[in-house]
Parts: C-alpha cells; sequence; structure tokens
C-alpha cells in the first residue's frame, strides 16, 4: 500500500546514541554544514510564513496564495485540540526515549514501509541527526504490537492517543481538500459533483512518520532532516515549540525558519498535489534544523492517494485549449521515478512533463 523504494546502504548501519554523543561523529558531519551555501532568515517581512485561518471566509483565496508562492502555510482555526497535540507529542517523547533494544523490537527491515527506522525515500552520503518511526496511520494498533508485544497500557494509551489525532488528521484533511478546490477556483457545487474530486477525498491515505532531533552538540555541523519535497499531496506537521522547520524561499534562495506558534498546524504541499494542479500549486523544499539545547518532536502526517490511483492534472486545473501539462501516475510509480531522478540529480516531475508549454505547469530547476 505504501511506496517502499529500496533502502539505502546507510540504513543499514544501527541508530548511534545521538543523544550522549558529544561531538558530531564523522558519520554524521555533513560538509558543506547545514547551510547548504544558502542563508538562514528570520521568518519576517516578505519572508513571513504565510498564515491561513481554515474558518474565514477568504481561506480559498489565502491558500491559493500561499500554495502558489510558497507551496506551505500555517493553519490555525482548525478546530484540533490542544489536548490532542499535547498527548500525541508527550507520547511520541516516551517513545523514542524506550531503551534502544525496545525500539529496535520495531526496526523497520529492507523493503518494508513501516517501522522503526531512517527515512525511507532519502538517499544520502551522510546520516542525519534524528530517529524516526513510520507506519500508516489506520494501522497504529497493529504496528505498535511490535514495540509492545504484550499490550498494556502504555500500549492502551499510546494507541488511544495517536488514533484520536489521525481521526481530527483525517478529517481536517477532506475539509482543507475542499478549501483547495475552491482555491483552483471551482465553486461548491462543482465541488460536491466533481467525480475525480470525490474519488480523491473519499479515498485519502494517510502515514504518519515521527521524527525525534535530539540535541546537538555541533549543530551547525549536522542535519536534523536533509532538503527535500513530500512526494504525496499534503502535510500536516505538527511541531514542539522548538524551531527547526525550515522553508526554501527562491530569489535568492534561502532557508526562512518556521515558527511554531501554539495550535498552528504547518502544512506542506507534496509533489503529486503540484501534479494534480498542473503546476499551479508548488510542492516545497524543505528540512529540519537541529539545536544544542533542546530535543525537538514533529509529527508529519502525510495525505495522498491510494496505491492504485493514477493521479492525472485536475480538468480544472488545465486552463482551456491547453493540454495537462504531466502525464498520470500512481504514487508508488512516482517514488520510483523521484528515486531514479535523486541518483541522477533531475527533477522527478520535469520527469513526467508532458511536453514544454514555457510557463505552464514549469518545474524550477533544481538548485
Ligand atoms: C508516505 C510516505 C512519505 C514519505 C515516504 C512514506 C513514509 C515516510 C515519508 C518520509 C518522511 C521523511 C522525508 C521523506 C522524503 C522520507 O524519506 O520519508 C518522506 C517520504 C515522502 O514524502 O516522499
Ligand atoms: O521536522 C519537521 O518539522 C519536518 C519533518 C518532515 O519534513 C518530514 O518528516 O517529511
Ligand atoms: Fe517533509
Amino acid at each position: 500500500m505504501m511506496p517502499s523504494p529500496p533502502t539505502p546502504p546507510a540504513a543499514a548501519a544501527p541508530y548511534v546514541e545521538l543523544r550522549s554523543a558529544e561531538r558530531v561523529p564523522d558519520t554524521h558531519a555533513w560538509p558543506a554544514g547545514p547551510d547548504d551555501h544558502h542563508p538562514s532568515v528570520e521568518a519576517v517581512g516578505r519572508d513571513a510564513v504565510p498564515v491561513v485561518d481554515v474558518g474565514d471566509p477568504g481561506a480559498a483565496r489565502a491558500v491559493a496564495r500561499a500554495a502558489e508562492e510558497w507551496g506551505a502555510f500555517l493553519l490555525v482555526g482548525h478546530g484540533v485540540p490542544a489536548r490532542v497535540t499535547a498527548g500525541v507529542e508527550e507520547q511520541v517523547a516516551r517513545l523514542f526515549a524506550l531503551p534502544a533494544p525496545e525500539k529496535a523490537r520495531a526496526g523497520r527491515r529492507p523493503g518494508e514501509a513501516s517501522g522503526y527506522g531512517y527515512p525511507p525515500a532519502l538517499h544520502l552520503p551522510k546520516r542525519m541527526w534524528s530517529e524516526g518511526y513510520t507506519f500508516p496511520a489506520a494501522a497504529v494498533r497493529a504496528e505498535f504490537r511490535r514495540v509492545w508485544p504484550d499490550g498494556g497500557d502504555e500500549y492502551l494509551r499510546f494507541c488511544d492517543v495517536m488514533e484520536e489525532h489521525h481521526w481530527e488528521m483525517r478529517a481536517l484533511g477532506g475539509r482543507l481538500l475542499d478549501v483547495f478546490f475552491g482555491a483552483l477556483g471551482l465553486t461548491a457545487d462543482q465541488i460536491a459533483a466533481g467525480e475525480t474530486e470525490r474519488k480523491i477525498r473519499e479515498t485519502l491515505m494517510a502515514t504518519m512518520h515521527l521524527n525525534l532531533y535530539p540535541r546537538c552538540p555541533e549543530p551547525e555541523r549536522a542535519m536534523g532532516l536533509a532538503a527535500h519535497t513530500d512526494s504525496g499531496f499534503f502535510t500536516f506537521i505538527t511541531q514542539s515549540p522548538v524551531p527547526g522547520l525550515q522553508l526554501l524561499r527562491r530569489g535568492p534562495d534561502r532557508w526562512v525558519t518556521v515558527p511554531a506558534p501554539p495550535g498552528a498546524l504547518v502544512v506542506v504541499l507534496g509533489d503529486l498535489f503540484q501534479l494534480l494542479t498542473n503546476g499551479r500549486f508548488r510542492s516545497a523544499l524543505h528540512r529540519a534544523v537541529v539545536n544544542r539545547e533542546q530535543d525537538r518532536i514533529s509529527v508529519p502526517y502525510f495525505l495522498g492517494p491510494p496505491a492504485d490511483l493514477a493521479v492525472a492534472p485536475l480538468a480544472s486545473a488545465v486552463p482551456p485549449g491547453r493540454k495537462a501539462a504531466f502525464r498520470a501516475v500512481t504514487w508508488p510509480e512516482y517514488m520510483g521515478v523521484r528515486e531514479k531522478a535523486l541518483r541522477t540529480d533531475a527533477s522527478a516531475l520535469a520527469m513526467l512533463q508532458v511536453e514544454d508549454e514555457g510557463e505552464d505547469g514549469g518545474v524550477p530547476p533544481k538548485s
């Protein structure tokens, strides 16, 4: 069900105990440093990350602007109880605080889509300063028997909290999807009557990936999560108040640190959403940096199509008289294309472009 690309060689190496490290070992030292030649700037002025209130009558317009310009925004007014979000962070911290052998019981084996381990789709020369756990959101109870084989209170508490988070996020995902459709110019009637739109809303699949970024003795030499775009439709990121997530703004290229105001969710658009909207909405290049003082937790919730649903540009996103800018792909197929693109330093979306029609649906050159 979930795309599972071949495991990179680095994933085979066991986790080092990052938290007790006094230096960044060579295996984790990034030669260029986390700055990647681009400066990190504060989110102020024209670099202020857009904020969207889903309940606002002007939400569709604000979403359109943010999706075109940033491929990301902060979402407020979403109604997800703070209690649920706080519970998630507490449970994730508890999971990662378990002794290494207990986490290792759930280690993700090569080719597997879920379990404790390295992010599956990044292929890097160096290791990152983080621990991760990936699983299908709907399968939390089966998945975490691997960590807690005998069940018990800790297990039940963890599952209850994660499941409630899943229901909240899944419902919000459907709601935000309709806002996105509105942002593309569809009327409420068209959204309700559209076959493709309905299919996408009803079959949305959710994957969770838990991230722990332990505090780091030499943050400028380490990388929490290397720069990437998410591959699905869009991602809700619940993040702790400790900053670390950065978005790349182009021209001149700079990393903008995303603030973490209490109660705000970060929404990041993925590559398949760029394809679905014929290139009108952009996926956002993002990464996570680490810091010296505090551990940071983030809980992205990835929404995308089921594995067998081919995604093609929506008719409503293709200008009249023009051809769709991308060919249709399924998510697993896209992961394969991206895998190849990463190896050749090409852009995966560009490889799916039907023909160069000038600016429309254009993919910015890889930097
Ligand atoms: C549903 C997804 C989305 C995945 C793959 C699979 C589960 C884990 C996600 C991440 C999380 C970390 C970055 C990324 C690039 C990675 O390596 O694993 C993501 C990837 C994607 O967005 O492509
Ligand atoms: O840690 C974060 O805020 C971002 C995590 C992320 O981008 C991912 O897991 O895909
Ligand atoms: Fe991401």
